[in-house]
């Protein structure tokens, strides 16, 4: 199964990386990017498409600045706008990214008005209500990706703290794509078993904190901008799940019309993805302090819309 075509707005680190793994999953005929920055779309296109053959892909990749290329789309993933450095936060992105996003949705909208968006610019809750709010697209349709790489990030540290396959490590982060992101300890399992029968609180504790830091972790070591390997594979296998109509269960930003108490705001919370998008949002148990935690991270989603005006 894979999709007629899949575009990448922004060509950029995780833009180009999320091309190239859309591409070699085969997962469009055509896989097309576009960037406002002259000849980079092509440029990267064309050498990712000099890949195939040693790769043995079919998938088409095409870089453009004009949307034309990018008509019909069956999906957009979003990576268009600045990244942060050393010492800013993701809000601090807040203005110039929504200008940016608001002038790719207007596109999108004009483009391929039947398109589903997976949006990944920060900061991630508030630019996809912008892409939502732009395109006038339903919800099923605008998703942000979030969940799926803090939840990856935080697998993949139990993983290293216990020695086990992070392929054995389940886990679930909910709420805003920042410092107030939720971990799950009691969804969290390695093979069913509870992760507090395998680690004592303390390290559970220092896991959680590393996994709420984990983009300024990469953004210290890399100091010219953010991490994008994960990010690329998380709304690749997003995308992926919505082309092979998979109803996966993961962790995405979904507009919130009363589910966990919130309303009018995106969060991150469990969804099933498939054909046509967000199928369902799946309302799960949370203990008394998960819940205050969602509640907290809400409460900081709705201050960064606020600053926005
Ligand atoms: N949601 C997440 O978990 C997550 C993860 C990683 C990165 N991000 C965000 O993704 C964004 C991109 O990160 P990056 O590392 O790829 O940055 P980057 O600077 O490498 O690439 C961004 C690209 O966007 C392009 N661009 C700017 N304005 C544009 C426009 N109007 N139309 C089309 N393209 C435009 C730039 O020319 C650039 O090539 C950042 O906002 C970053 O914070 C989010
Ligand atoms: O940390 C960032 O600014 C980029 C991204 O949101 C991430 O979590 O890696």
């Amino acid at each position: 199964m894979s999709a007629n075509k899949i575009t990448v707005v922004g060509a950029g680190h995780v833009g180009a990386t999320c091309a190239q793994r859309l591409a070699e999953k085969e997962l469009a005929r055509e896989v097309v990017m576009i960037d406002i920055a002259e000849g980079i779309p092509q440029g990267k296109a064309l050498d990712q498409w000099e890949s195939a053959p040693v790769e043995g892909f079919d998938s088409h990749v095409v870089g453009a600045q004009d949307y034309e290329a990018a008509a019909g789309s069956d999906i957009f993933i979003v990576t268009a706008g600045i990244a942060r450095k050393p010492g800013m936060s993701r809000d601090d992105l807040l203005k110039t990214n929504a200008g940016i996003v608001r002038s790719v949705s207007k596109e999108i909208a004009r483009v391929a008005p039947d398109s589903i968006i997976i949006m990944v610019s920060n900061p991630l809750d508030v630019m996809a209500q912008v892409a939502l709010d732009t395109t006038g697209f339903p919800r099923e349709r605008v998703i942000g990706m979030a969940g799926v790489l803090d939840t990856a990030r935080y697998r993949s540290f139990i993983s290293l703290e216990l020695g086990v396959s992070v392929e054995d490590i389940q886990a679930l982060v909910l709420g805003g794509h920042g410092d107030t992101m939720v971990p799950l300890v009691s969804y969290t399992t390695i093979s069913g078993i509870p992760l507090t029968q395998m680690l004592s609180q303390e390290r559970i504790d220092a896991l959680i904190e590393r996994t709420r830091k984990g983009g300024a972790e990469i953004v210290g070591y890399l100091k010219t901008g953010s991490a994008y390997y994960a990010p690329s594979a998380a709304a690749v296998q997003m995308a992926e799940a919505i082309v092979k109509d998979k109803n996966r269960i993961l962790p995405c930003a979904a507009h919130l019309k009363g589910e966990y108490g919130q309303d009018g705001i995106f969060l991150g919370v469990p969804c099933k993805l498939g054909e046509g998008g967000l199928k369902e949002i799946l309302q799960v148990e949370l203990t008394d302090s998960e819940e205050a935690a969602l509640r907290t991270s809400a409460e900081a989603v709705r201050d960064t819309m606020a600053a926005l005006g």
